[in-house]
């Protein structure tokens, strides 16, 4: 376990088993409706990567990169595009794949946005869910786990642009983001 780690909160084989699950639910229902699949990132890169691993029918795949923390756990309230995607998103079923829901305010931005460019539907997977954070009511249709209030890093979730590639879901020591 690294240094800065306190505990770890979920471990690498409950990640790839929820991982498989996510994977085989959305084969099924996504099945003859050829999604394109977005990838928020950064955070969503390596969750991106093992669950389209698991999908089974033919999907598109695009990315956007958009930021609101920072080098911060709390949220700017500001979402920032960094990326655009590249393919037009009208008439398309549009699957969004995020790490983690906490505040809300970046999910229900980009929903906000791919609805008004004309998308014909737009459901959002999350692997992580911080239903303490929210400051706008927001739910996924398909979610991994529920997180306690604490600030989680690993398996693309960062702090200060650290600790994305750890397998495992850690909560950090709290001297290390108060310092
Ligand atoms: O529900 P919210 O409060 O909006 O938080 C969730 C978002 O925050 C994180 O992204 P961040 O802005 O840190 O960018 P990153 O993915 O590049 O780390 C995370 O990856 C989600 O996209
Ligand atoms: O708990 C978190 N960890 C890392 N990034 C985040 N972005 C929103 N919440 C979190
Ligand atoms: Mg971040």
């Amino acid at each position: 376990m690294q240094n800065d780690i306190q505990e770890v909160l979920i471990s690498e084989e409950e990640i790839q088993s929820k991982v498989k699950e996510l994977g085989a639910t959305l084969s099924a229902e996504y099945a003859n409706r050829n999604p394109l699949v977005i990838c928020v990132l950064k955070g969503a890169f390596i969750f991106m990567a093992d669950l389209v691993k698991n999908i089974t029918v033919p999907v598109e795949m695009d990315f956007m990169a958009v930021s609101s923390y920072g080098a911060s756990t709390k949220s700017s309230g500001v979402v920032k595009i960094i990326k655009d995607l590249d393919v037009s998103v009208e008439g398309r079923e549009v699957l969004i794949v995020e790490d983690i829901i906490d505040s809300g305010l970046t999910l229900s931005y980009l929903i906000e946005l791919l609805e008004n460019r004309g998308a014909e539907s737009v459901r959002v997977v999350t692997l992580f869910d911080k239903p303490s954070g929210r400051k706008v009511e927001l739910e996924a249709h398909y979610t991994g786990f529920d997180i306690p209030d604490a600030f989680i890093v690993g398996y693309g979730l960062d702090f200060a642009e650290k600790y994305r590639n750890l397998p495992y879901i850690g909560i950090l020591k709290p001297e290390v983001y108060s310092s």
